[in-house]
């Protein structure tokens, strides 16, 4: 569904002799399936936007080249157009018309009949929870109907693929989980590919089969949510056992998996590649050496642990000018 190979995008900024080049996009590859949610994610500034562009042939690349739906960005852009939908960062512009018009005038836009644009707005509008609301100006509506009705204008056409930028910024947290559904039912119900820009992580957590981790311009991690935070740090098993006495034994236990372990009163804990697989073989080799547990807590690690180690800093740390640090076995 996209394939993109190398690509760039350099604006040019300021005049005279503060003219200077920004790389906002660095020699990007990036390839999505069909079907696939993918969130792409990265702090402020680091280039999503911009990819995004790109691929919806808002902007040109400067360098590089990249296919959307079988379709060149640069040199078939009417094609690309018509085969995607999108939802830009600060929504639709809406005219003051009823929602309900707006969405049939942007359905004839790409080519529709009238008719067949009112029987998909309508459908649309029952499965994106807007019924009773064809009638209501856009500006009359919650922050979160808003959303709902741009995603409603990217799939009057029926496209096969949808980019969503940034989709729940703004919204309370009922609201981003009320979209969240709705963005999932996409790919479930409808069979759609979604590429979507976030910078929170718990929102691509829930939604993406795979995350793509874009930092000053460049990919520095793409994976399943899951491979990605098993190759960042691994699960944290923290054993209580039940006596003093069982504290060196668990110890030495953990260690045959963990790479170091630590030890604070009757706790021992370490982190492992992958805890489900690991802890049953762990309990009946304690059990097997005496060992009681009082309890067992395994933790996993967040996407926030994930892009603290791909990057250097915390996604909510922006600022810090660290450089990107490439990780082993989930690098693309
Ligand atoms: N029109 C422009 N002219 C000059 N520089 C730009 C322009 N648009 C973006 N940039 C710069 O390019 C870089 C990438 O910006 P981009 O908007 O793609 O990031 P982003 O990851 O989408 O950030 P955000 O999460 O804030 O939307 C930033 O340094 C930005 O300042």
């Amino acid at each position: 569904m996209i394939h993109a190979r190398g690509l760039s995008h350099t604006f040019q900024s300021g005049q005279g002799k503060n003219k200077k080049d920004v790389l906002a996009v660095d020699g990007v590859d990036l390839d999505v399936s069909e079907g696939e949610v993918v969130g792409f994610l990265g702090p402020n500034g680091a280039g999503k936007t911009t990819t995004l562009r790109i691929l919806t042939t808002l902007l040109k690349p400067t360098a590089g080249t990249a296919t959307v739906a079988g379709y060149d960005v640069a040199s078939q852009a009417v094609q690309v157009r018509r085969s995607i939908g999108y939802c830009s960062q600060v929504g639709s512009t809406f005219s003051g018309a009823y929602a309900g018009d707006e969405v049939v005038d942007h359905g004839m836009l790409y080519g529709m009949s009238k008719r067949d644009a009112v029987a998909k707005g309508q459908e649309l509008f029952d499965r994106l929870q807007l019924e009773g609301l064809w009638r209501r100006k856009p500006k009359n509506m919650s922050g979160g109907q808003k959303r709902r009705l741009d995603i409603v204008m990217a799939l009057i056409h029926s496209p096969g693929l949808v980019f969503l930028d940034e989709p729940t910024t703004g919204l309370d947290p009922q609201a981003r989980a009320n979209l969240w559904d709705h963005i999932a039912g996409l790919r479930s119900t409808q069979g759609v590919t979604v590429f979507l820009t976030t910078h929170y992580m718990d929102e691509a957590d829930v939604l993406a089969d795979r995350i793509l981790i874009i930092d000053k311009g460049r990919i520095v991690a793409s994976d399943t949510p899951d491979n990605l935070k098993a190759a960042v740090s691994g699960d944290l098993v923290d054993l209580e056992v039940a006596t003093d006495e069982q504290v060196a034994v668990a110890r030495d236990k953990l260690g045959t998996i963990a790479d170091s372990v630590e030890v604070s009163d009757r706790h021992v804990r370490g982190r492992v590649p992958r805890a489900g697989k690991a802890v049953p073989g762990l309990l009946r080799d304690l059990d097997l050496s005496g060992v009681s547990l009082e309890s067992i807590e395994v933790v996993r690690p967040t996407l926030d642990d994930v892009f603290l180690t791909v990057t250097g800093r915390s996604l909510r740390d922006a600022e810090a000018a660290t450089e990107p640090a490439q990780l082993e076995g989930v690098t693309p």
